[in-house]
This record gives structure tokens, sequence and C-alpha cells, in this order.
């Protein structure tokens, strides 16, 4: 049975002030869900006391990105190391918006994921495509062109331990979310690949993720189908009561 995982990717919002406030709030609304892997991915400088103030809660923290070595010349980077330091689980890896805005390749998203898991880190791989690649019927190809690179020379083992997010470019923080058959759609074309690159077994293993434009109103229906297994929250997991409640709507 595949875990549903519902992670919150703040990415550049909330002071380290803000951030402990935040899930302070956010571990009392949740304390009770069970069925639900709750996860936030934080900015790397409010990790840490994100993390303490998470310790002995249900909820998981996470990176919103690192660097593939352990340490080096590399000014401004975050290694998994120091990561793995201050107890961070998850790595959010090859957003759209690390692509887009950091020049972000396959190549490098692919070796951010082989030394996240090298240090036991869950990568949370992020594909999707932009909104001229569905005009054009590029759909299919993009999101194939982001997993096959981003997995690129992983094991059957290793794919274990990845999470797949699909989020659809167009509809990131701008309010159109991909209908629950146009997102299906694509998540069972995700699947059919990992089953192709691996096998069955494995593909129906893989918790894989919608992101776009997710809110309390539309997570249910969502979820629901059959090949979304939660979701990778922005706007809305800002806010405690709303992540909550999209947190509690996954079955
Ligand atoms: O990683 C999260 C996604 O980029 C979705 O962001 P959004 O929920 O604000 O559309």
């Amino acid at each position: 049975m595949r875990k549903l995982i519902v992670a919150g990717n703040w990415k550049m919002n909330k002071t380290n002030t803000e951030a402990v406030k935040t899930v302070s709030e956010l571990k009392e609304l949740v304390k009770d869900v069970k069925n639900v892997e709750v996860v936030v991915g934080v900015p790397f400088t409010a990790l840490s006391d994100v993390a303490k103030e998470l310790k002995d809660s249900n909820v998981k923290v996470a990176a919103e990105n690192m660097h593939w070595e352990e340490k080096g010349a590399f000014t401004g980077e975050i290694s998994p190391l120091m990561l793995k330091d201050i107890n961070v689980e998850y790595v959010i890896l090859g957003h759209s918006e690390r692509r887009e805005y950091f020049g972000e390749t396959n190549e490098i998203v692919n070796k951010k994921v082989k030394s996240a898991l090298a240090h036991d880190l869950k990568p949370i791989l992020c594909v999707g495509e932009q909104l001229e690649d569905r005009e054009s019927g590029n759909t299919e190809k993009v999101v194939e062109d982001h997993v096959v690179g981003g997995l690129k020379d992983l094991t059957k083992e290793d794919m274990l331990n990845v999470v797949v997010a699909y989020e659809p470019v167009w509809a990131i923080g701008t309010g159109k979310t991909a209908t629950p058959a146009q997102a299906e759609e694509v998540h069972k074309f995700i699947r059919g690949l990992i089953a192709k690159l691996y096998d069955e077994e494995t593909a129906n293993e893989i918790t894989i993720q919608y992101g776009g434009s997710m809110k309390p109103a539309n997570a249910e229906e969502l979820i629901s189908q059959k090949n979304i297994d939660g979701g990778l929250v922005g706007g809305a997991s800002l806010i405690p009561e709303d992540f909550s409640k999209i947190v509690k709507s996954a079955k």
C-alpha cells in the first residue's frame, strides 16, 4: 500500500520566528492524523528551529533544495550532511522555479537526487510541463524527460525512497488547477513510465503527489484520484488552518 504524503512548500516565505509559530500551530491541528505523512518544506534559515519545534510530532521536515556535494568551495550552498545533522528527512528537488530561474537541468537534478538518497534523505522529485508544452501536445514528452532524467541510474531500492511530484507549471500559484481528470491522466502516465523503467510492483509503491493551486476546496477530489497520492502545496501551506484541511481531506 503506497503512502499518502501531503507536503507544504513554503518557497521564500516566512522568517524563522514566523516559521516556528506556524509549525507550532500546525502540529496541534494535525496531531491526530495517522493515514497521511505530513511534511513541511521551509527555507534553510528556519530548518533547524522548525525541526526542533516538530520533534516528537507527526510532522516531518523538508528542505527546498540542496547541493549534491558534502562540503567544499560552493559559496551559498547547503549540503546533505548539513541537512541530516538537523534532522531534515525530505528534500524537494527540481522544482520548476529552480529549473526556470536558477538553470537547473535534469543532469543537476539527478546528481542531487542521487546525493539525497546516498545520505538517507528522501527526495521529492518535481516534474511538469509549461503551458506552451501542454498547448503544443508535448506534456508527456516533457514529463517523461524530467522523470527519466531525474531518476537516471537509480536502482529499484533507491526508487522506493523517491517521491515524485507532478506540478503542471501553468497551475502553480495561478489559481488554475489541473482538473482531477487532467492530473490523473498524467499521474497514470508517470506510474506507467516507472513500471517500464523498473517494474509494476515498484510503480505501485511510489507516491506521486499533485502540485499546483491545491486548496482545501479542491484537494479531496484531486487526491481521491486513483494515481494521486497526496499533494505538494505552495500558497495554501502557509496558513496552518488551510494546510491542515488539505491534509485531512486526503484519504
Ligand atoms: O511546490 C508547490 C507548487 O509549486 C504549488 O504551488 P501553489 O500551491 O502555490 O500553486
